[in-house]
């Protein structure tokens, strides 16, 4: 029997990082998935990549960026199809796993085609179409993902009812589509359907939608979303969803409304995909949603088991699970890593939003003494040139230290800009480095500039009006007194 120092299960993001870490510490690694030929995980092949290239294709073919220079009736193509949309999928996937096939190769990592399941605590069964193979396995790295969650009377027959793993299978573009369930994946896909033009309807048993994020920028999302037409029914549960002859389907909410639609999109979250893996016969048990538990280094009750990525639940996102199954790897073998530092979030809906820190109601709810400073793109000119009108950045800061504690985006670039202020955040930078610095320019990072300057023109403002007295924090023992010029005290004040 083959032995290995790691066993890794499952070639998402989690499984991929961990096992090309425990190569480059030295480690014998074996990787099973057991999609054929197919490394890359839900993240790559139905999830994360396939729906970001979806929605990239259905904002350049619609010609989106382009409507507030054109109009709302703008089209950069008249008649877009599903194979239009998928058309560049194909290529990204192909070359992404590409990618990380090769890497495994360089690494000497061995790729195991088929199902693993724990056959006693350091023995794994692999499986597929040739029979079993059985590996020993020093460690186990647990990342398998997750599935949909299909409840049994929902009638998903994959084209008028189905879930997002068969989204992106459709053979048409529906006229409409009633989503059930305004989680992230609800939001993004009905999004990107609204930006189409497909009437949309979204269902939610909450009464705020995507209720980690700042309410602001939620407020904002929707605004926008029903000025492209979508409708939003939110605090209302599914009752029953009927297919109605060939082409509709009749959604009855239990507050007795009733929609229908020629398509639905079942999207209430996802479960732990764990049922294969034989847990019991290495001492462990998944949770009544198919999680694993795990503690500190993501390692298991059972010390030489690890679980990484969607399995062991929140954040649920292919970012953090990278750096799970790095941290999880350290930990196994003895490397000193430390502990993940605040994760970002970036929600690819029309339009994008991002943030990071804590949000005006957390800090409201902590009674943290907070300003906002607050940029719209519309006045950046890097938000005019890409048409964006509508978008802004917002920096919550103490107002005492100045520290940032929040940032919080929608528009344009939010999900790449907030790393700007995410490493000032984890370097514990206070506003006066955005005031100070000098970005590119025509850029949306000048955001930044524009919503500290906003927030620190509130503090003046209010300093001025209250305490009579310009506002300068008391300089920390040891720390050098900087003089602010009169001059400088006029630019602020504008
Ligand atoms: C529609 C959608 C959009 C998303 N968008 C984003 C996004 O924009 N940004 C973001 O950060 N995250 C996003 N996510 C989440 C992201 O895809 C997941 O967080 C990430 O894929 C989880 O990685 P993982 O390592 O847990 O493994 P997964 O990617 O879930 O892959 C697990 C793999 O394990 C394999 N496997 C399971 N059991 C076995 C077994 N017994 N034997 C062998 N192989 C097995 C499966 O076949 C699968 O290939 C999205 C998810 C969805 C569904
Ligand atoms: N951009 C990103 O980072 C990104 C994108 C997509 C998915 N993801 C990840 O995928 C995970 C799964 O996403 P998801 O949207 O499936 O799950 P979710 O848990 O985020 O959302 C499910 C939603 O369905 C609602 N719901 C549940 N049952 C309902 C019912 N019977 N009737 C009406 N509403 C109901 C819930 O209130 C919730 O808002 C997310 O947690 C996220 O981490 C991330």
């Amino acid at each position: 029997m083959n032995s290995f120092d790691l066993v890794v299960i499952g070639s998402g993001p989690g499984g991929q990082k961990a096992a090309i870490c425990a190569a480059k510490l030295g480690k014998r690694v074996a990787i099973a998935e057991r999609q054929k030929e197919l490394v890359g995980g839900v993240c790559l092949h139905t999830g994360t990549i396939p729906s970001k290239t979806m929605r990239e294709a259905i904002l350049h073919l619609t010609g989106f960026r382009q409507r507030e220079v054109y109009g709302d009736q703008y089209r950069s193509r008249k008649s877009i199809t599903m194979d239009a949309l998928r058309q560049k999928l194909a290529q990204v996937s192909r070359r992404e796993w590409d990618v990380i096939q090769d890497q495994f190769d360089r690494n000497g990592v061995e790729t195991l085609v088929g199902e693993a399941s724990f056959v006693d605590p350091h023995t794994i069964e692999v499986l597929n179409i040739e029979g079993p193979i059985l590996i020993e396995a020093d460690k186990v790295l647990l990342a398998p993902g997750t599935k949909p969650a299909r409840p049994p009377h929902i009638p998903f027959d994959g084209r008028t009812v189905f879930d997002s793993d068969e989204f992106l299978e459709l053979d048409h573009i529906p006229r409409s589509m009633i989503v059930v369930g305004g989680g992230v994946i609800g939001v993004e896909y009905g999004l990107m359907m609204a930006t189409l033009g497909v009437r949309v309807t979204i269902i939610d048993g909450r009464d705020r939608l995507l209720d980690f994020c700042d309410r602001e920028i939620v407020d904002s999302l929707v605004y926008n979303a029903r000025s492209m037409g979508v409708t939003f029914r939110l605090g209302e549960n599914v009752a029953e969803v009927r297919r109605v002859g060939v082409n509709s389907v009749a959604v009855e909410l239990e507050s007795g409304k009733r929609i229908l639609g020629e398509t639905v999109l079942f999207s209430v979250g996802r479960e732990g995909d764990s049922a294969s893996l034989n847990l019991e016969a290495a001492g462990l048990a998944p949770d009544s949603r198919g999680r694993i538990v795990v503690g500190d280094g993501f390692q298991t009750d059972v010390p030489h088991v690890y679980a990484v990525g969607d399995i062991v639940g929140f954040p649920a996102l292919a970012s953090a699970s990278m750096e799970q199954g790095r941290q999880a790897v350290c930990h196994a073998f003895g490397v000193p890593a430390r502990k993940m530092g605040e994760i970002p979030y970036g929600l690819f809906t029309v339009p994008e939003i991002s943030s990071i820190g804590k949000s005006e109601q957390q800090l409201t709810a902590d009674h943290v003494p907070y300003e906002v400073g607050l940029a719209r793109f519309s006045e950046i000119a890097r938000g005019q040139i890409a048409g964006d009108e509508s978008g802004m950045l917002k920096l919550l800061f103490h107002r005492e230290t100045r520290q940032l504690l929040g940032i919080h985006a929608i528009g344009e670039s939010s999900t790449e800009i907030i790393h700007i202020g995410q490493a000032v955040m984890a370097f514990g930078g206070t506003l006066d480095y955005f005031r100070d610095s000098v970005f590119n320019y025509p850029t949306m990072a000048e955001a930044y500039k524009v919503a500290a300057l906003d927030g620190l023109n509130k503090l003046t403002a209010y300093d001025e009006e209250v305490v009579g007295g310009w506002f300068e924090p008391e300089p920390a023992a040891g720390e050098s007194v900087r003089e602010v010029e009169p001059a400088e005290k006029v630019v602020l004040a504008v």
